[in-house]
């Protein structure tokens, strides 16, 4: 609807990808250079296994874990195509594994509940969203846990949550962790937008505190985004098993599902990532370029968050989505009278914003915002 309309001024504030200033989606400086190394290096070497690119999973294990496999065999890891497969796997590994219940936040992202209930599990949802006041409701997110039972699955997104752009604070994940090993929960961490919320490290050391603190948990890690590979479909698992021995058969059944799956997961990207991680110049550039792009989302959740007293909880989220306190009626009246596209929930992409687009969304937005 967004392509087909003539207005000039139209904005697209629907579709989930990164956008620069122009509106488009580029290829990163780093993964053109390492694209053009892997044609000439790459290609001698055709078959790979179930565990894809193993050199890959490590190395992004030292970007997301904030730790090499090799310090801890209690962890393993296979590549995946995207955080998609990395959620479905996980899911497949949990459902073989006697796994019964995976609890979900309300809001979550619309494709968790199909990948879970597609491998046979039962989604149950907590509390997790306040909407009046566009903020974590920690308090009810507790409450309803209380209903979890020893060994459930309780999915957190790791930083940027899609689509409230809410994170925990370093307290929230402690008390998280304190609750998840009182009770006998297992986490499954999707971290899908590592970098795009305050930093590489910032955006996983809630995740990495509760990994060191808790037996078994899982990570279902994404690619797609940060290193905008959204075409080729890069993702990892890993999973922290309770010591070293019981990492090896889960192993053994990650492979054994992975082959049922995919088979083996595509090359290209995950190769393209490898490279970037072992060059240090091609690293550096990536996480120049990321933290841009971070930038200029924080730039525009600065902006939009002045802009409205409504909107300022904006301005203290993260990563690339905000959910407006708005109703699916407001949605369409946006579309019909001003050319603004979103989903009916009112989730929107920061990124389909400009600076100079913020002050004449704004207005537009406000008669349907909450008055104060
Ligand atoms: C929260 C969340 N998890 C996982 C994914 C899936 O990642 P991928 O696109 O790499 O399959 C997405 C993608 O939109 C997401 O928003």
């Amino acid at each position: 609807m967004h392509r087909a309309d003539p207005r000039p001024h139209k904005i697209d504030v629907g579709v989930g990808v990164y956008r620069d200033e122009t509106g488009e989606t580029p290829v990163m400086r780093a993964v053109k250079a390492a694209e053009t190394r892997l044609l000439a290096e790459q290609r001698t070497k055709s078959y790979l296994g179930a565990e894809g690119d193993q050199g890959f999973t490590d190395r992004l294990a030292d970007v997301a874990l904030g730790q090499p496999l090799a310090t801890d065999t209690r962890i393993t890891g296979v590549q995946t195509p995207g955080g998609t497969g990395a959620l479905r796997l996980a899911a497949e590994l949990l459902a073989r594994a006697g796994a019964t219940f995976v609890w979900v936040g309300a809001p979550t992202w619309p494709n968790h509940g199909p990948i879970f209930r597609e491998a046979g599990l039962v989604v149950r949802t907590h509390a997790y969203f306040d909407t009046a006041q566009s903020r974590i409701d920690f308090a009810a997110f507790v409450d309803s846990l209380a209903e979890a039972r020893f060994g459930d699955v309780v999915l957190l997104h790791g930083c940027c949550h899609n689509p409230t752009g809410t994170a925990f604070s370093p307290g929230e994940w402690d008390e998280l962790t304190q609750l998840f090993l009182a009770r006998g929960l297992i986490p499954l961490i999707d971290l899908a937008y590592q970098g795009l919320g305050l930093g590489l490290d910032e955006d996983a050391a809630g995740m990495r505190a509760m990994l060191a603190a808790v037996p078994e948990a899982l990570v279902a890690y994404s690619c797609d985004k940060n290193f905008a590979l959204y075409r080729e479909r890069v993702g990892a698992l890993w999973v922290q098993a309770a010591t070293p021995a019981a990492a090896v058969p889960i192993r053994e059944t990650l492979l054994v599902l992975a082959r049922s799956l995919w088979s083996m997961p595509p090359d290209h990207g995950a190769a393209t990532v490898r490279l970037i991680l072992d060059d240090p110049a091609l690293k550096a550039e990536w996480r120049a370029e990321l933290t841009s792009m971070c930038a200029r989302i924080n730039g525009l959740r600065s902006a939009l968050g002045a802009s409205h007293p409504a909107l300022a909880p904006i301005a203290d989220q993260q990563g690339l989505f905000a959910l407006l306190p708005i109703d699916e009626n407001a949605v369409s009246q946006l579309r019909e009278r001003h050319a603004i596209y979103m989903p009916a929930s009112g989730r929107i992409n920061i990124a389909g914003l400009q600076l100079e687009t913020i002050e004449s969304f704004a207005a537009a937005l406000s008669p349907y915002l909450p008055r104060y």
